[in-house]
């Protein structure tokens, strides 16, 4: 569905707006880890969508669980429309900020410690979160083709994460962090929920950040890419800016040979560190690599 004239210039007026994103220089490591995100800096508008890719253990999750506020970081690292996210927990509880991720997942849904798996129907759990827009709730139901009389005990995983995503979405968020939400999803559910996201953008003005290794559909979906390797920003951007981008190639190749890249610079650093490696930290040496595992 296309947005009305009016209201998509109101959304282009937007993008000359303060920036709904901005990470500057951020450093981050896990408690007596090494440095998982490394001098990161991203700056997005009001109605941009950003694929967020990388290798596995690139540093997606971590990265986002630090913009959704789940970790402490210094507060001008991280602004989410202008606001650190870890110090004002204003954003989360308002639902500007938005986060639906492998966590949430697994048991939980926007409105709390919600267990998704009991013997509960699915419209219960649903019209269970108060203060919804009505007709935004009846899209969400509609879009990602959810049944209300489903009993949660007996729905299938990709039916269970469509009641999991309505939830997540059922607030207008400001900003959107998804990660890998949509794995278990058939094709439709897949697309129709990417172009839901993509009208939120234009329509309201909201930007959306989404890690995934499915590129099906996301190559007219995006208008910016981050793609990281080793925790560093490598390729990052508005998508007609980002050079390789450009000309014939599409995006899956393009990743592709990023990702090759990386591969090859991986190995290199395993090699020379397995060459060199490092000291052992005085805790490591006294209880052992394999009981410190407990404390990263
Ligand atoms: N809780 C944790 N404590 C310590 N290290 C962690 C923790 N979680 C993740 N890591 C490490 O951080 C690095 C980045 O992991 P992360 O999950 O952010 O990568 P990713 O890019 O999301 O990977 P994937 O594509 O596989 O989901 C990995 O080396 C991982 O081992």
């Amino acid at each position: 569905m296309n947005a009305p004239a009016g209201v998509k210039a109101e959304a282009a007026a937007a993008t000359d707006a303060a920036p709904s994103l901005v990470i500057s220089n951020l450093n981050y490591a896990y408690p007596m880890g090494e440095k998982i995100i490394k001098d990161f800096s991203l700056t997005l508008p009001p109605g941009s969508r950003c694929l967020l890719s990388g290798a596995n253990g690139a540093g997606k999750t971590t990265l986002l669980q630090v913009l959704a506020g789940k970790t402490m970081v210094p507060t001008e690292d991280v602004r989410v429309i202008g606001r650190p996210p870890f110090h004002d927990t204003e954003l989360t509880c308002s639902g500007d900020l938005a986060y639906l991720g492998a966590q949430w997942r697994r048991n939980v849904g926007s409105a709390g410690s919600v267990p998704l798996a009991g013997d509960i129907s699915a419209g219960k759990m649903i019209f269970g979160v108060e203060g919804i827009d009505k007709n935004r709730r009846a899209d969400l139901i509609d879009i990602l083709d959810i049944d209300v009389d489903w009993n949660m005990m007996r729905v299938s995983d990709g039916q269970r994460r469509r009641v999991q995503i309505c939830m997540g979405l059922l607030k207008p968020f400001k900003v959107l962090l998804c990660d890998e939400i949509t794995v278990d999803l058939d094709i439709l559910g897949r697309l129709d929920l990417l172009n839901f996201l993509k009208q939120e953008c234009e329509q309201r003005g909201a930007t959306v950040v989404y890690a995934t290794h499915i590129f099906d559909g996301m190559e007219p979906w995006m208008t910016h890419i981050a793609f990281t390797s080793d925790g560093k920003l490598v390729h990052g951007g508005k998508k007609e800016d980002v050079g390789d981008l450009k000309g014939v190639r599409h995006l899956l190749s393009t990743v592709y040979d990023w990702l090759v890249v990386d591969r090859n610079d991986r190995k290199e650093r395993e090699k020379l560190e397995k060459a060199n490696p490092k000291p052992k930290s005085s805790l490591e040496s006294r209880f052992g690599s394999r009981h410190m595992a407990y404390y990263r």
